[in-house]
């Protein structure tokens, strides 16, 4: 179960997922720096390892590993992993970085943990759909299992980036799952995945975002876009921006 540590609830399920499918369950926690652009947020993301320990413990991992930078990418090393395909718009358009450093520092945990099973959350659909890629291309050993998104009461889905929001920013960001719930209830009506999609982003704008980085409805299966009306069964999903914090989400779309 790899994660970049201050851990919640959404982690802690992956946790007990895990749990339900081996007999040893281990944690990574590392902000691997690989994964993030110059400007973005890697100084200032937030690190609370006592704590994480503690909840990691609780919710029944047997084990924590949380290495240091210079032992995860020791001097020397020059390896990249290029994914291609799922990895290549959205996330990947707006954090060009971002799934070359995923897919690396995932690969070397699958290298160094061995496991049976790796779980990951549906949070980052994404990422799950770029990792699942890059094992079955490398032929890496392991099943990945995704997990459902773990929302608060209002549906915000959980992340460690909601820490940086002050009230009124959660306020907002609390107006993003309806949003993308709204917009996939239209894809049943034969309403096209393009205006579905700006009519999203209008929405959120007016909900108070900043400025939307992208709302998009996708095949489920590979991420692939649709010419017209949603015929597939398919996923919406957003990034936006409030103040200096960027938020992801995403839903299943029934066809
Ligand atoms: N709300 C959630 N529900 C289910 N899984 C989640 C949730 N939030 C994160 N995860 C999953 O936990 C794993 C580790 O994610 P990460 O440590 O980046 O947490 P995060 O809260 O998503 O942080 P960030 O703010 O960086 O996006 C990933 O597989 C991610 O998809
Ligand atoms: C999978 C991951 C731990 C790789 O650094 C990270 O991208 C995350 O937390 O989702
Ligand atoms: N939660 C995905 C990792 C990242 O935002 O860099």
């Amino acid at each position: 179960m790899p994660t970049m540590g201050a851990l919640h609830e959404g982690h802690l399920g992956l946790v007990r997922e895990a749990a339900q499918r081996a007999d040893r369950v281990i944690a990574s926690v590392f902000v691997n720096p690989t994964q993030f652009a110059a400007h973005e947020d890697l100084g200032s993301y937030p690190r609370q390892e006592a704590r994480d320990a503690e909840l990691l413990a609780g919710a029944g991992c047997h084990l924590l590993f949380a290495p240091s930078v210079d032992e995860m990418y020791p001097a020397g090393a020059t390896t990249t992993i290029s994914v291609g395909g799922p990895a290549e718009d959205l996330e990947g358009a707006f954090r060009p970085q971002m799934f070359g450093g995923v897919a690396l520092v995932v690969s070397k945990l699958f290298n160094q943990v061995q496991p049976d099973v790796a779980v990951f959350g549906e949070k980052d659909f994404q990422q799950l759909m770029v990792v699942r890629r890059m094992v079955r291309d490398l032929d890496i050993p392991v099943e990945i299992v995704g997990n459902p998104t773990e929302r608060d009461g209002y549906g915000l889905a959980l992340s460690s980036r909601n820490a940086y929001l002050s009230e009124a920013e959660l306020e907002v960001a609390r107006q993003l799952n309806g949003v993308l719930a709204e917009g996939a209830a239209k894809a049943g009506t034969g309403v096209s995945a393009a205006v579905i999609e700006r009519e999203a982003e209008a929405a959120l704008l007016g909900a108070g975002f900043d400025s939307i980085d992208y709302v998009a409805v996708r095949d489920a299966s590979d991420l692939s876009a649709f010419e017209g009306p949603v015929d597939r069964p398919a996923r919406i999903l957003a990034a936006a921006r409030i103040g200096k914090t960027r938020l992801i989400d995403n839903m299943a779309v029934p066809a």
